[in-house]
């Protein structure tokens, strides 16, 4: 049987008499299987800084070589497990913490989770790194001017912003609060903006550099 000797029963939250289980089949035996640290990478940014697209690349790049990877896209998110939350800041903190404890689960089934959201407030994005002890939570910061990810505007949000028709939009009239301590900066280099392929690069450097894949 997967339980304890002694069930020690707990209440968490709301919810109360839970057992936690454990199984002989652990995140040790399935990163063996995959040849790859489970961990997660928390893409944060302004709209339209390019978290989706280095999100991708770097999927891309990863599977390439082998790799099990997973994209938990925030714009994505919101069509389902986070369809019930609005952009007030208390629904951002529940997305976050939402995605958080996902990519948790993804990360200890041993994949290399890379989720994309602009995740605007420090305390939110600390929470989740505090899910993930022994460094396997890896913040990227998409550290892009607002003019940039303003002139890209792909999906005009920004001009619906700036017109008012759109209230508490990140960067216009809602708060982004820059990381102070991301693992992983990208930035402007000689006033252009990297390729996306030289993005994700740069975060392959940093999982190779530090063990990130292999088991
Ligand atoms: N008010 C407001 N503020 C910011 N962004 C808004 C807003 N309304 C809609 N959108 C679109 O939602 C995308 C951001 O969703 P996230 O889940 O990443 O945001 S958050 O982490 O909860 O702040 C974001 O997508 P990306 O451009 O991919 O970042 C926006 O296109
Ligand atoms: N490295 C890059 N170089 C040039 N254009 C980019 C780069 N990354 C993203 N873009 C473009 O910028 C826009 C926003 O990218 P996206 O990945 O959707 O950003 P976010 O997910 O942060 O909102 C898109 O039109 C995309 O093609």
């Amino acid at each position: 049987s997967c339980l304890r000797e002694k069930p020690v029963m707990s209440n968490i939250g709301k919810s109360t008499n839970i057992l936690w289980h454990d199984c002989p089949i652990g995140q040790t035996e399935r990163q063996k299987l995959l040849g790859q640290k489970g961990c997660v990478i928390w893409i944060t940014g302004l709209s339209g800084s390019g978290k989706s697209t280095v999100a991708c690349a770097l999927s891309r790049e990863l599977h390439y070589r082998g790799h099990h990877t997973y994209v938990l896209d925030g714009d994505n998110l919101r069509h389902g497990l986070n369809r019930d939350l609005s952009f007030k800041a208390e629904d951002r903190t529940e997305n976050i913490r939402r995605v958080g404890e996902v990519a948790k689960l993804f990360a200890d089934a041993g994949t290399i989770c890379i989720a994309s959201l602009i995740s605007p407030y420090r305390r939110d994005r600390d929470a989740c790194r505090a899910l993930l002890p022994d460094s396997r939570f890896i913040e990227v910061f998409m550290d892009l001017p607002l003019e940039l990810c303003e002139a890209r505007d792909p999906k005009g949000l920004y001009k619906l912003a700036r017109t008012g028709k759109i209230k508490g939009f990140t960067g216009v009239d809602d708060p982004y609060e820059s990381p102070v301590n991301s693992e992983i900066v990208i930035k402007m280099e000689g006033g252009e903006c990297p390729s996306p392929k030289a993005m994700a690069q740069q975060v392959l450097s940093y999982l190779e550099k530090n063990g990130y894949l292999q088991a």
